[in-house]
Formats: C-alpha cells, structure tokens, sequence
C-alpha cells in the first residue's frame, strides 16, 4: 500500500501556494513552495525534530510540539480544549451555535458520552443492545421480535437482497448507515428514519466545517457581519432551523407527557436516548441546553468521524482482501460462542487490530490535541509559550519508522501482534490513546464517544463481514484528502458490493 497521504491530485503536481504557508522554530525559518499540509509538517518535523515549531495555517498561526509533551499538557487546565473549539468555530455567530455548546463548559456532551452513551451500550434502547435480542430468542429472522429489530435497525449496504456485483460509492453508503444507526441511540425510534432529519445530520458537519473555513478568510472583526452573506454560512443557517422544525414537536411532546404525569401523580415517562439523558442531566445540574443545538452538536463530533474510520477500514480491507476470511471466521466464532453483546466485541481482537491499523494510517485529523494556552506557560523544556497560543501536538509517531516496522505498510495483524508482547497488551487496542497513537487525542479531553464509536463500527463490520461480499471497483481512487490539518477517506472511492448467501449465525441478525 503506497504511504496514503500523498497528493490527492497526483505525482507531479505542481507546487501551488499551500494552505499551510511557512514554518519556523519559533520564529527563525521560512518556507513557501510546499504541495500538502502532510508534506509541510513532514518537512517541519524533519528540520526540527523533537522541537517545538510555528506554522501558518488557516486556523491562523499555531505551534506544534512534539509528541513528548503530550503527556506534560494532557491534564493541564492552561490548555483549554473550549475556547480552542469555540475560537475556531465562530461560537456567537448565527449557525455556528454547537461552536458555543461545543464550548462544552457545561460539560453536558462528555457526561451524556462518557455516562450514558457508553453505560446503556447493552441496554434495549441503544442499537448496539437490539443485538441482544436474537440472544435471547430462537435464532431465526422469522421470528417477531427479530424481524422488528431487524425493521429497527437497517444495516444494508444495498437496497436489493440480489447477489450480484453492485457499484456504490462507499462514502455514501457508510454515512447513511452510520448516521441511521446514530440517530437510533441519540433519538430513538421516531425520528431515526425521518429522512429530513437524516439528510441534516449527514451534511451539516460537512456544512458546518466548510462554512467555518469560508469565514475564517475574513479577518475576526468583519466576520459577524461577512457570514450573512456566504452562501455556506447561509445554508448552515438554513439547516438549524430545519433541525429545529423537526426536533422541537417531539421535544414538546415529551415535556407534555412529563409534565401529565405530574401532574396526574403517575410515573414520570424516562426516554432513554440523547434527547431524554440531555434533558435529564440538564435539569439535574441546573444548566440551560437547547436539545436541538445539542442534537446537531452530537451529529458534528460523531457521525462524520465514525463513517470516516468505517470507510476507511472498509477500503483497507478490500485492498488486501486476504484479511477477509480471518475476519469472518473471528466473528463468526465469537458469535457462536457469546452472541453479539459488549463483552463479546471485545473478544473480536483481530477486527479491533484492522480498525486501529486503518486509524494509524488514516486518522481524522494529521495532529491532535487542539488546544488554546488560557495564560503564559513555561514548558519542561524552558519554552514560554504566550496566553492565547493555539496548539497542537505531533502525530507523527503513528507513522514512526522507530516505533512501527514498516509504518507507511497497512498491516492488520499489527496491533494484533503488539498485544502479545508484555506491557504492550493495553495499548495496543483500539480505545487506548497514549502520545505514540493520538488519533482519539489523549488526556482529560480524549475522545469519550470513542467506546460508542468503536461498538457501533465493529457491529457494522460484523453485519458486512458477514452477509455481503466487496471489492474495490477497477480504477477507482481511494487516497484520502488533506485539507489543512484534517485527512479524510476518499470521497469518491467506489466498491462493488454483493450479498452473500447463507449467512446465518447464531446471535446475528439476518
Ligand atoms: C471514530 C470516531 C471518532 C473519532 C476519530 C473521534 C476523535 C476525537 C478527537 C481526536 C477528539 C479530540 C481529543 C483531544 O483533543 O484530546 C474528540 C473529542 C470529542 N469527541 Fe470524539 N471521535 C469519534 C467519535 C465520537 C463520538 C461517537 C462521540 C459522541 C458520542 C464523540 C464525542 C466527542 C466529544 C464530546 C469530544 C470532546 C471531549 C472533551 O472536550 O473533553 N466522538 N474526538
């Protein structure tokens, strides 16, 4: 597998004025002609390796430090996770409001992520619970309450039940799974396959990070009054008003019932998904949340960046499909032992070695942990850095030659191998972060949705592994696009897709 970050665009590209324009040590070098933000913090890391370093970007100028000070800053309040999000993101300005709860001070999102999302995995309101019914059940898809699960919970990659050769675009395909099996958990069954709201949660992260980087052409002080006329901002606009439409019936609804109940002495109705938890913990901490804001904020950190890692697993294993029958044979195992639970998922280490290994290659964003110095900090190694600095530490160690043999080689048995060896058991699974694989960021602000992500990834995969079969289509391009410090899977990678035949097993879903 060639190194996956090079120029979408081609060898021989030629140079253009980058998004990422010069780099220097805290103020001495100066660069211009470079193809790729990959490429130019390459170039960066190589002229100072293990140094701090100051880059223009389109977020403005930021210092990158190296992966050894990841653990120095990792818990350190001076570093704020907050107004990084909201400085960035435009909080205060029309549409951007999940910037303002993506601000996060209320803490509500990580409760919601860490507590709920993550405690009720195994419980019959989530998706990843609903596989615990054919547990429980006589395994066969006839049955009632398997055919409803099965209504309730659409895995397909295609339409037809045909077993022949289909073309689709896999991006398409895995945001529309990933974003129905989300919006079962975060809002249960009346609105997971209302198409409208579907549609919204797809494209408003797309919308929301377009529009953002439009903006932030413009300097600080016009931007509140330029966004009104950008047609990104615009549509960002439009969506959350749309998003209002649908959710607030429902949420009115709810309150109506609640308050009945009360009213009458009966029991109070729980609803136990996103939108009932985000009520629940808001009144109990006694902070104001707009569901809706909340809703679309969930959508922004979550949707786009599970279907992002699902294709990009998905595109890895079809470019070595000699994985495919190992993988099938450790799920069907584990299956036929324990059925579909949480635990069982843990059990499925080759799947959870072929995640991590797409990760490492292909994460979300090509450094982490961003963060904005909140006062003037002197750093282990005498480095000041300023109140107000934005920040980001080195990911590179993910493709370290020091650390992985081979690093730019995908190789799923890599992590899988790693657990082996002593010491190394923790960190090699897919959930651990740590400064060598910073993919889920690492320290107070790590990823707490990451738990969720990867069940619902690994029961998707489970699903596909199982019933269908797929393989690149002839020709088409699967390198990932970088864009500023964001990589993301090919947007246009095709597969084709077939479903298999006779692919009962006890504890799965048909
Ligand atoms: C494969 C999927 C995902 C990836 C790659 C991912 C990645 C990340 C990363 C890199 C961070 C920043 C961490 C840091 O700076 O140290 C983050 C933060 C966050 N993620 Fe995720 N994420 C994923 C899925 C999810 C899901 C499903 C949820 C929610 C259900 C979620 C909720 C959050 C929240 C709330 C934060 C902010 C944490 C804080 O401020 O303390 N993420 N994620």
């Amino acid at each position: 597998m060639r190194f996956p970050f090079s120029d979408p665009r081609g060898p021989g590209y030629p140079p253009t004025q980058p998004r990422f324009a010069r780099f220097t040590p805290l103020g001495r070098c100066d660069r211009r002609f470079v193809t790729s933000s990959l490429e130019l913090l390459a170039e960066a890391r190589k002229a100072f390796p293990d140094r701090i370093f100051r880059m223009v970007t389109d977020l403005g100028e930021v210092t990158f430090l190296p992966h050894q000070l990841a653990e120095e800053i990792k818990n350190d309040q001076r570093f704020s996770f907050t107004t990084a999000f909201e400085k960035d993101f435009h909080a205060g300005i029309p549409g951007f409001e999940t910037a303002e709860l993506g601000g996060l001070e209320n803490g509500l999102l990580q409760l919601i992520a860490r507590k709920q999302l993550t405690r009720n995995l195994g419980k019959s309101h989530t998706v990843p619970s609903a596989m615990d019914y054919p547990k429980a059940l006589p395994s066969t898809s006839n049955h009632p309450e398997v055919r409803s699960v099965n209504r309730r919970i659409e895995f397909k990659l295609l339409t037809q039940a045909a077993q022949v050769w289909t073309e689709v675009v896999a991006r398409d395909r895995v945001l529309d799974i990933v974003a129905r099996v989300s919006s079962r958990i975060y809002l249960g069954d009346e609105v997971c396959r209302n198409a409208r709201w579907l549609a919204i949660t797809k494209l408003y992260t797309t919308h929301f990070f377009t529009a953002a980087t439009k903006l932030r052409m413009y300097p600080r002080i016009l931007r509140h009054l330029v966004h009104w006329f950008i047609p990104e901002c615009k549509l960002l606009r439009s969506q959350f008003n749309d998003a209002q439409k649908i959710l607030q019936p429902i949420i009115n609804y709810r309150r109506d019932l609640r308050s009945a109940a009360l009213a009458t002495g009966e029991p109070v109705p729980e609803f136990g998904d996103a939108l009932g938890w985000v009520e629940r913990e808001a009144t109990a901490k006694s902070v104001d949340c707009n569901p809706s804001i909340f809703q679309l904020l969930l959508s922004t950190v979550s949707i786009n960046t599970t279907a992002d890692l699902l294709e990009q697993c998905m595109l890895s294993i079809a470019q070595h499909p000699g994985i495919i029958s190992p993988l099938r044979e450790e799920v069907r195992d584990v299956l036929r032992l324990s059925g579909l639970s949480k635990s069982s998922l843990s059990d499925m280490k080759l799947l959870d070695s072929v995640i991590k290994e797409s990760q490492r290659l292909k994460p979300t964003s090509i450094a982490a942990m961003r963060r904005r110095v909140e006062e003037d900090v002197t750093l282990s190694n005498a480095v000041t850095l300023k109140r107000g600095t934005r920040v980001y530490v080195e990911a590179s160690r993910m493709w370290d030659p020091s650390l992985h043999r081979h690093p730019e080689q995908w190789d799923g048995y890599r992590f899988l191998k790693l657990r082996s060896l002593p010491g190394r058991e923790r960190m090699a699974q897919l959930a651990s972060t740590s400064p060598d694989h910073l993919a889920f960021g690492h320290g107070e602000h790590a990823c707490p949705g990451r738990f969720l992500a990867i069940s619902v990834m690994k029961i998707v995969l489970c699903h596909l592994l199982l019933k269908y079969d797929w393989m690149l289509s002839p020709g088409t391009d699967v390198k990932p696009i970088t864009n500023g410090i964001l990589a993301v899977a090919s947007p246009t990678a095709r597969l084709l897709i077939r479903r298999r035949r006779g692919t009962a097993v006890p504890g799965m879903i048909e």
